[in-house]
């Protein structure tokens, strides 16, 4: 699949292209990552489900971003390439914030060893007794820096964001953050899915704050089964444990190149994007 647009940037499992006219392309592939790896098996239509998901959410947050001053930088999806068509987003192109805007509501993956060695987050403190899977008292927000392809993101102090955006912006990404973060897990929890954390991103048009990039979908946050939450352990995926799970019982050593998966595996992990789409939005994905 060739789409005659100059690439931007390529992530493990999407692609941002120049579509001119300062707008993006933003194309979801079928590609699914776990372990920090991208498997070599696709699961069909991820990239379709997790673009409508995205698109649906700009659509709900969109009076949360007013009542914030911001915007979101979806645009209508006019001539978009026909073979990306049901994955593809077109976009503003704006002048990103060099910080990566995550919410916990959850203690969990890098928060949780961050937690252990320190009581906190960072600077964002925390009570004690608290284990992998707890629900934090309140959502935090615990930004990062983008680090570099393949590294993890380096968790930064609220000061350090102030340095890197400014005292007012900072406060700003902090308070959105945090709103869209409270009404992403308000509406999962009526899905029976547990939004645990998220990652933002914005850009900046003239003075106004826009959310770029993907929303709150299973790639950009850590969704739970409501059903089997259950703190003191790490909490089963809702998209990927099926993946996790044959990778595990695989014997592959998380080093070495991943193994291709089986069908079996393929069907329900792409059976599983389908009902968090269906279950978030209350529309069948077709
Ligand atoms: C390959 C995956 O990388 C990304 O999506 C991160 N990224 C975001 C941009 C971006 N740049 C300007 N304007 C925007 N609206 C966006 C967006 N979204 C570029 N890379």
């Amino acid at each position: 699949m060739t789409i005659d647009l100059p690439l931007v940037a390529r992530g493990k499992v999407r692609e941002v292209y120049d579509a001119g006219e300062d707008r993006l392309l933003l194309v979801a592939s079928d590609r699914i990552s776990a372990y920090d790896h991208v498997l070599p098996t696709p699961i069909p239509d991820k990239g379709a489900v997790l673009t409508r998901l995205s698109v649906w959410w700009f659509e709900q947050l969109a009076d949360v971003l007013a009542a914030h001053g911001a915007e979101h930088h979806l645009l209508p999806p006019t001539h978009l390439p026909a073979e990306v068509a049901d994955r593809a987003m077109l976009v503003r192109r704006l002048e990103m914030a060099p910080v990566e805007c995550v919410a916990r509501g959850y203690l969990s993956g890098s928060g949780t060893v961050e937690y252990r060695r320190t009581g906190a987050i960072v600077d964002v403190e925390l009570p004690a007794g608290l284990v992998e899977g707890s629900r934090l008292p309140e959502p935090v927000f615990t930004p990062s820096t983008k680090a570099d392809v393949g590294e993890h993101d380096e968790a930064i102090s609220f000061a350090r964001t102030v340095e890197l955006v400014g005292s007012a912006r900072a406060e700003q990404l902090r308070e959105l953050t945090l709103a869209l973060y409270r009404r992403g897990h308000e509406v999962a929890q009526q899905a029976g899915i547990v939004l645990a954390d998220t990652k933002f991103e914005f850009g900046v048009s003239g003075d106004t704050l826009v959310l770029a990039d993907e929303v709150l979908t299973p790639d950009s946050s850590r969704f739970w089964p409501a059903v089997t939450w259950s703190p003191g352990a790490v909490q089963p995926s809702y998209d990927k444990q099926f993946v996790r799970d044959w990778l595990t019982s695989s014997g592959w050593d998380r080093q070495s190149p991943p193994p291709e998966l089986p069908a079996d595996v393929v069907d329900a992990t792409r059976e599983r994007y389908v009902a968090a789409y269906e279950a978030l939005t209350g529309s069948s994905f077709g």
